[in-house]
């Protein structure tokens, strides 16, 4: 059994190549979009919203058949066909590069599989079954959408503006560590839920109190 390595990675102004344009295609380059990378298509047929994003400039699509070529330059290779054969030449082309590659139809060729994602602002959730079953990573990722709300997204920020602060300020490392241990509490996570005006206004006025108390 191949265990992944996770790891989070800055596609930012990478050269991305997904060959095929249907919907797994549609899928994999919505989430290169998600991490700013340059998405170039190969494919002669693409879904609206792939024709769409080739429109206003979101991505570079060539309506034409994968060749060898497409790839040079790039950081990562999806082939995303539904034509066997050609999903493997990609493979093999990408191979010879030494490049990252995902052959969506055949998940002993990847070194790298995409898992089931859930962004809340700074917060990534991931779940991969190492390729056993995609439908169970995706499960569980809509059972975790519902314990894990947009209020994270809001916290983050809060809490990292709070952290810098206190990192700052606090300069005895184990009251330090204690502060930002108590930042993260189920009350100001249902405070960004229930009342997200107001709660960094709370929490400051409480940061203020700890820092107080330091003195
Ligand atoms: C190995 C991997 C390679 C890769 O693509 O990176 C791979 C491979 C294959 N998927 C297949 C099928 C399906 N994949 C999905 C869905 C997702 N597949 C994703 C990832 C991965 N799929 C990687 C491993 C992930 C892991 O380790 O868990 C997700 C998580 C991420 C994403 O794609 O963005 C996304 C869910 C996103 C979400 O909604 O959260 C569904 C469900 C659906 O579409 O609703 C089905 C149909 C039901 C089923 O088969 O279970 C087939 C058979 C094709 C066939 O039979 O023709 C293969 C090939 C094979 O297994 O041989
Ligand atoms: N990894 C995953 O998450 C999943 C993988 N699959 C597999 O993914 C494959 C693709 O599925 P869909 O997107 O639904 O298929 P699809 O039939 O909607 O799209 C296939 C695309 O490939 C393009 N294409 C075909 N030959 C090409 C070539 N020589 N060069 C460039 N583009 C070419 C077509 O123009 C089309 O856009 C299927 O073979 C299926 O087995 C299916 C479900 C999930």
């Amino acid at each position: 059994m191949n265990r992944f390595y996770p790891m989070m990675v800055d596609l930012t102004s990478h050269r991305c190549l997904v060959v095929g344009g249907g919907k797994v295609a549609e899928r994999k380059i919505a989430r290169l979009l998600v991490s700013d990378a340059d998405v170039i298509v190969v494919s002669p047929v693409v879904t609206q919203t792939v024709k769409k994003w080739a429109e206003i400039g979101k991505i570079v699509w060539y309506p034409r058949f994968y060749e060898e070529k497409d790839g040079e330059n790039c950081s990562i290779v999806i082939a995303a066909t539904n034509q066997r054969e050609v999903n493997h030449q990609i493979y093999k082309d990408a191979k010879k590069r030494k490049q990252w590659i995902n052959v969506v139809d055949q998940p002993s060729l990847c070194n790298f599989t995409v898992p089931s994602t859930i962004h809340r602002g700074q917060l990534t959730l991931s779940i991969s079954t190492g390729g056993a079953s995609p439908s169970l990573a995706k499960t569980i990722r809509q059972e975790l959408e519902q314990i894990y709300g947009e209020e994270y997204a809001l916290f983050l920020e809060l809490a990292k503006e709070m952290r810098e602060e206190i990192q700052a300020r606090v300069l005895d490392p184990a009251k330090r560590s204690q502060i930002l241990k108590s930042l993260v509490s189920r009350q100001w996570i249902e405070a960004c839920r229930s009342h997200p005006d107001q709660v960094k206004k709370w929490m400051q006025k409480w940061l203020d109190q700890e820092l107080q108390a330091e003195h």
